[in-house]
């Protein structure tokens, strides 16, 4: 249960403490905040609301223990990392319960995204032992009017200090994969996990402060984004910042001074069929896509764009897995579970209402009890209607039919977001050039948008975001290169030559 047996220390009456300075601490804010369980609408879990000084306090330790760290072997950094995610395996059934009580995460996923977790913290230390410990020499006389006076040695220093801020809807996998590629990297690392799944994150931390990695190293403080966010991102001892979430990244990246911004933002992945499609393929991608974790992924398949003459199969066949889905709680292991919160199931009712009036399809009746909406299918859905731009990040999942493909390219790039797509075709020829066309980050060939495998490069394009996420990219993105340049006073190779 969370909070017990080894986690004893990291709550304190019914409030969950924040991580400061190597120890688990009540805020002097004297103020919490409130964890709804998405199921019950109730609260779960509190959490210290922190203050601004403690906040600085998090960053003046940061930097002291950055100088150490960054002094340390990277082999023994790796070994703590490899220390710190067996902690996190052996621990996953508490850290799995924080996920479904926190965020409504259907149980067996919830352990799924634990053990990830504990799996890209061991690559990223391997990765790291490999990429880290590799430089490049150059050589001056490759350069024109240069002699060969020169070698250049490059290595990889780390940046100082990294601010880590992961959503709701991955609150364990998202922040260990800022914090083990900083860590690797030679950084310290400040958490502000998701109000919605941050007693996970703390459990999580807690994992980190088992393995034994020194004070300061890494923090974590609680609070509302919207109350200490911009102190966060703003704050002068930050020297990067990690952010994965919803618009707040776009606001967050005009606000943060001159460091190095990873952004993973929104997306409206698109999922086109083809004619020639295998379209039992397509609609199991469809409805895996669509409505896994209930749509709440930002690689969710959001619209679909389908050839109108494949169209009245393809959607038969999605609605006849849709309707195998099965609803209800998290803890029932249940396909689809309630939203993270009300506002945004009024978000998802507020598209389903206008996509209703506008005359959509409803393939299946719009249902809602509290914030469980069932899954469904909007068929016909036009341009005019907010779903086939917006994301709804939910189980409603619009269809649009097309008469070419590029109608269909066209569709997916006039889209703000650029993170994903995918192509249903058995032309490879086709899907290449259509891939080729689409303005994402990704693109999926006869499968499903996804992040994983952890160590895929994962970025967007437009507001889906900035930088490129995955690990071997995440710890290049938390590095500068770093030069020495060896001079010599005599070109190296005239000794020995007449
Ligand atoms: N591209 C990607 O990889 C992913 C993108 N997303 C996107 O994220 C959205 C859903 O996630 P959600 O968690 O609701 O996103 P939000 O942008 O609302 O929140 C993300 C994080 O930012 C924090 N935050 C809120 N306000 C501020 C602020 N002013 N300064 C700094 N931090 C702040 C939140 O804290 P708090 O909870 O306390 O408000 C949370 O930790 C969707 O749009 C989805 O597409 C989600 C996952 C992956
Ligand atoms: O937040 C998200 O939605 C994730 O980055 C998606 O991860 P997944 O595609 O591996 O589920």
């Amino acid at each position: 249960m969370a909070g017990n047996g080894v986690f004893v220390d990291i709550i304190e009456g019914d409030v969950f403490k924040y991580y400061s300075e190597g120890e688990w601490k009540k805020s002097a804010s004297g103020k919490s905040v409130a964890i709804i369980n998405p199921t019950t609408r109730k609260t779960q879990y509190k959490v210290q609301a922190c203050t601004q000084e403690e906040v600085n306090k998090v960053m003046e330790v940061a930097k002291a223990a950055q100088k150490s760290w960054s002094k340390t072997p990277l082999w023994k950094r790796a070994e703590l990392l490899h220390k710190a995610a067996a902690i996190l395996k052996e621990h996953k059934a508490p850290i799995a319960e924080c996920l479904v009580k926190e965020i409504a995460k259907p149980a067996k996923d919830a352990v799924t995204e634990v053990v990830r977790s504990g799996d890209l913290v061991s690559y990223t230390a391997e990765e790291g032992v490999r990429i880290l410990g590799e430089g490049k020499f150059l050589v001056s006389d490759s350069f024109p009017g240069n002699e060969r006076t020169k070698y250049c040695l490059t290595s990889k220093i780390p940046l100082g200090v990294i601010l880590a801020i992961p959503p709701f809807n991955y609150p364990v996998n998202l922040a260990v994969s800022k914090i083990a590629p900083a860590l690797i990297a030679g950084n310290s690392l400040v958490l502000k996990p998701p109000t919605q799944g941050a007693v996970a994150c703390l459990h999580m931390v807690h994992c980190f402060h088992l393995a034994g990695f020194p004070k300061g190293l890494i923090s974590c403080v609680t609070g509302k984004g919207s109350e200490i966010g911009d102190f966060l991102t703003m704050h002068p001892g930050v020297h990067c910042i990690s952010f994965t979430g919803g618009d707040t990244g776009v606001a967050i990246s005009k606000k943060a001074g001159m460091i190095p911004l990873q952004m993973e933002l929104g997306g409206k992945d698109a999922c086109i069929v083809l004619e020639d499609a295998d379209l039992d393929l397509a609609a199991g991608s469809i409805v895996k896509g669509g409505f896994s974790y209930s749509g709440q992924r930002c690689t969710a398949v959001k619209v679909v764009l389908v050839m109108e003459s494949v169209a009245d199969t393809l959607v038969e066949k999605v609605n006849a897995k849709v309707a195998k889905l099965t609803v209800g709680p998290p803890e029932d292991d249940c396909d689809i579970t309630p939203v993270v919160s009300e506002s945004s199931a009024n978000f998802i009712e507020g598209l389903v209402m206008d996509a209703k009036q506008k005359n959509a399809t409803f393939c299946q009746q719009y249902k809602r009890e509290g914030n469980l909406i069932w899954p469904l299918l909007l068929d016909n859905v036009r341009p005019d209607m907010r779903i086939a731009w917006e994301e709804p990040f939910g189980p409603v999942l619009p269809v649009i039919r097309i008469n070419s493909v590029e109608e269909g390219i066209h569709h997916c790039n006039a889209s703000n977001f650029g993170l994903q797509g995918c192509v249903f075709t058995k032309d490879i020829n086709k899907a290449i050039l259509i891939s080729d066309a689409m303005e994402t980050g990704t693109v999926q060939i006869n499968s499903a948008p996804a992040r994983g495998p952890d160590h895929f490069p994962f970025q967007g394009i437009k507001d889906s975001g900035i930088g490129s996420q995955g690990i071997t990219n995440s710890i290049n993105m938390m590095t500068k290169v770093k030069t020495t340049v060896i001079n010599l006073p005599t070109p190296s190779y005239t000794m020995g030559k007449l």
